[in-house]
Parts: C-alpha cells; sequence; structure tokens
C-alpha cells in the first residue's frame, strides 16, 4: 500500500534501542512541515482539476497562488500536460495564460505537446504549438525500464487475456489492499493465484488501459525464480485484475514484524533472492525499473524464498493518476524507501532500486526500519536533504556488509553498485560463514 505502517509496530522485537549509537544519535520524531505538505496538496489540487477541466477552480488557485502554474508533481508532470493527455484545451489555455511552461519535461523527457501527439487532439496540439511547443519525447519513449514503446492503440487480443467469468471474487479471500486495489486470493483453473482488482477510477480512460495492456504483454514474458509470477489479466471489462501466482508466506514486512532481526546467514540469504529477481528485472532487453521496491513488495513462498512483486506497474499510476493516489491515499508514494533523488523530483534510473534495497538489507540486519522514529515523509527528507543515513547498531555485522550497504544507498546514484556486483558480493559473504551454526550472533536477534 501507499501508506507506510505505523511507526512502533506494537512488536517489541522491532522496537530500536532510543540510546545514542557508536555512530551518532537517533535524531527525535519530526514531523513534515505544514508548508510541504499544503504545496504537495494545492500542485495535486491543480492537477486534477487540470484534469477535470474546472476552469472555476483553476482560475481560483492560480489566483491565489500565480507560482502553481509552473509547479509539478513527483514525475514532473505540470497541470498542461495532464490538460494536454486528458485534451482539455480550455485548462490548457488558461494555464498557458496564467504562465504555464509550454516546453515542461516530465520525468520521462515528455512535453505537453508530445503528450497531445499521442491522444491526436488536433485543437490542442495547435494551441501549444502557437504558445511555441515543442515535440519533446513521446509516451513511453524514453525512459529506461518502460519496456517497448507505446504502440499503436489498437491491442489485438492476448493469449493471456482472461475470462473474468473464470475469477470467482465471491469466494475469494482478501489479503490485501494496493494502491491499485484490493488483493484477493482466488483459485483459478483449480490452483490458487493473487488476484489484484484495478481501482475503477484509475482505468476510466483508454490511454491508461492500453498503457495496462502493453505492460502486462511484457510483464508475463519474464520468469525467474525470485520474482512473482505473472499469469494474466482481465482487460476486457471493468474491474481490471491482474492475476500472478499466489506466494503463502506473507510479504517481509509481515516477516520481519513476527522475526525481528534476521540471522546473518539468512539476512545474506534473503538479500541474494532480492538482488537476484532485482539483476533479472535491470537486466532484460527492456530494463524494468521497479520504483518501489520495499518489504512489502518482496514475497515469501512456503520455504521462505523471496520473491519481488509489484514491479512495473508503479509508472502507470505516478503518471496517468498521480492525483488520484494523492487522493486516495494522502501519500505519494513508499517515503521510508525512496531514493533522495526521486524525492528531490531530480531525473533517476535504475539505481533508485539499489537504495532501496540497502534500507531493506538494512532493516533485516537491525530488525527495525530506518529512521523507526520519524514519519515516512521525514525519514525521506532526513535522507534528501540533510544527507542522513539510518546507523547501525546490530554487533558483529561483518565490515564488508556495512560496506556494500553504505556503497548501495550513496548519495550518487551513478556509485551504487549494480545488483550482479552486489550478488558477487553477498554470495563472498555467504562462502566465509562459518558452517555450524551458519550465522553471527545480533544483539537484537530474537
Ligand atoms: N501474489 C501474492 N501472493 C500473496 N500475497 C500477496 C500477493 N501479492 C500481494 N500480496 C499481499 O497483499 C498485500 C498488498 O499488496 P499490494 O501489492 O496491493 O500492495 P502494497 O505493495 O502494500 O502497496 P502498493 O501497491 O502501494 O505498492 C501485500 O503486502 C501482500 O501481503
Amino acid at each position: 500500500m501507499m501508506m507506510d505502517r505505523a511507526m512502533g509496530d506494537g512488536v517489541g522485537k522491532r522496537t530500536p534501542p532510543i540510546t545514542p549509537t557508536a555512530q551518532g544519535k537517533r535524531t527525535p520524531p519530526t514531523t513534515p512541515t505544514a508548508a510541504d505538505r499544503e504545496r504537495v496538496a494545492r500542485t495535486s489540487k491543480l492537477l486534477w482539476h487540470a484534469k477535470e477541466n474546472d476552469l472555476e477552480q483553476l482560475k481560483k488557485l492560480l489566483r491565489d497562488h500565480p507560482d502553481l502554474a509552473t509547479a509539478c508533481d513527483y514525475d514532473g508532470r505540470t497541470a498542461l500536460h495532464v490538460a494536454a493527455c486528458y485534451g482539455r484545451t480550455d485548462a490548457a489555455r488558461l494555464l498557458l495564460e496564467a504562465g504555464a511552461i509550454v516546453n515542461a519535461q516530465d520525468r520521462w523527457g515528455t512535453s505537453p505537446l508530445g503528450d497531445a501527439e499521442q491522444t491526436g487532439n488536433s485543437q490542442m496540439i495547435r494551441l501549444l504549438k502557437d504558445y511555441g511547443g515543442e515535440l519533446l519525447g513521446t509516451r513511453g519513449s524514453k525512459r529506461e525500464g518502460s519496456g517497448p514503446s507505446v504502440g499503436p492503440l489498437l491491442i489485438q487480443k492476448s493469449y493471456w487475456e482472461i475470462d473474468p467469468s473464470e475469477i470467482d471474487l465471491n469466494t475469494s479471500i482478501l489479503i490485501g489492499k494496493g494502491s491499485f486495489g484490493e488483493i484477493r486470493k482466488v483459485t483459478w483453473r483449480g490452483t490458487p493465484v493473487a488476484v489484484k482488482t484495478i481501482l475503477p477510477s484509475l482505468v476510466k480512460d483508454r490511454l491508461v488501459v492500453q498503457d495496462f495492456i502493453h505492460e502486462v504483454d511484457l510483464l508475463v514474458k519474464l520468469r525467474h525464480p525470485n520474482i512473482v509470477q505473472f499469469l494474466g489479466a482481465v482487460t476486457k471489462r471493468p474491474p481490471l485484475m491482474l492475476v500472478t501466482e499466489f506466494l503463502s508466506g506473507g510479504d517481509l514486512n509481515q516477516f520481519l514484524q513476527s522475526k525481528g532481526a534476521l540471522q546473518l546467514s539468512q539476512a545474506i540469504s534473503s538479500a541474494l533472492d532480492i538482488a537476484r529477481g532485482m539483476a533479472y528485472l535491470h537486466n532484460g532487453p527492456n530494463v524494468i525499473i521497479h520504483r518501489d521496491l520495499k518489504p512489502r513488495n518482496v514475497l515469501l513462498d512456503e520455504a521462505n524464498q523471496m520473491k519481488v512483486g509489484d514491479f512495473g506497474l508503479s509508472k502507470l499510476i505516478t503518471k496517468h493518476h498521480h492525483q488520484d493516489i494523492y487522493k486516495l491515499t494522502g501519500e505519494t508514494g513508499s517515503y521510508r524507501y525512496m531514493a533522495p533523488e526521486v524525492f528531490r523530483h531530480e531525473s533517476y534510473d535504475k539505481n533508485v532500486d539499489i537504495f532501496s534495497f540497502a534500507m531493506i538489507l538494512y532493516e533485516m540486519l537491525e530488525g527495525y526500519p530506518p529512521f523507526p522514529y520519524s514519519e515516512p515523509y521525514e525519514a525521506a527528507r532526513l535522507v534528501a536533504d540533510d544527507e542522513r543515513r539510518p546507523t547501525f547498531s546490530v554487533k558483529n555485522c561483518p565490515q564488508e556488509m556495512i560496506e556494500l550497504i553504505e556503497q548501495c544507498w550513496a548519495t550518487k546514484a551513478a556509485s551504487r553498485p549494480s545488483f550482479v556486483d552486489i550478488i558477487k558480493r553477498l554470495e563472498q559473504m555467504e562462502a566465509t560463514l562459518p558452517p555450524e551454526p551458519r550465522h553471527w550472533r545480533f544483539l537484537h536477534h530474537s
């Protein structure tokens, strides 16, 4: 889910030490400033009203906050991008008159005209060109990890299309709620599977559904023991559904809540599982950036083998419906594990996943999340603005493990190691574990 878990989970084992550590004092809890929240909320509102073509609300917002015309969201999307994408010509004109930047580029390098060209709305195209709009980027074409570029809008029936009559939601068991919708355990063709129903509000328009279909087309072809297997999807009529293998061991967040800090051998083996799944996603013909790697998105099978899930689709949300998600959850992402460049709205690449991986590895070793006394947003701000990193309190952690984690959460994304490199280093550490018992003792090990 978009919301991070509440702090101080009520699980004693995961309560971190309050005393200062050798590396430094823990920061007392602080909250995001009211100004930060208001700014994000205002931008979100502006984007929303642009999508709804609500001229009155747009005018009011722009009158009260004239600088909002150039504001952008988490993905660099301005209200003009949104208006262009949804063909809201009146809203676009109003924004342009209020000073919107006609060639603002979003995270994928796309300008509003790039968005308008995709929809073929000639009135919008003309308007943007009149204001000097240039065709920069097109949806899906510039971003790393986008998979194949978004092709023709007419999609043929796919081999993975599932007939909704084969899925009986009435006999299903609700197992979780995420930012897309609900996850249910369902029996499909005699096998337990996980079905993610996509919130209708996210798929109201054709473009999102087309993106969704292209993405599923890519995801069902992926095969790796450490990624959750996509099996198919229902895309022909609402509710849209995504069907994946069912993992009976729950997620890593739940696992850590019940176990506390992992033994070194188990932390290494779990980290290897995650790193192998991620190396596969990062090195395929279509580079896939997860963007939301966090303990909740790592699932366990009955043998406690870890599999990375929930990849590939987050960009559809952030690109088209960030404002919806904001409205739904009040949050724009999983801040606690977020790379600083994402928090700072800078351009990013697959190294954001390496950063999140470091935070997860830290959590597995320590038994509690990074900056546990801070709200998720504040935790991300500490990382991005104050260049703070979590401190180690775990005893006897090999120096090479600490070095690995520190390199993975380096501020400079380019200096973080790749997952292939991480795997090699974890395998070396694994090979040097004492044979019996194959772990070091930790201060906080349960
Ligand atoms: N394939 C699966 N098998 C078993 N349980 C699953 C599966 N997929 C998800 N779950 C459970 O459902 C929960 C919610 O999953 P979902 O991916 O919708 O949300 P999330 O990851 O918490 O949030 P977000 O979508 O915002 O990242 C997970 O944390 C996990 O416990």
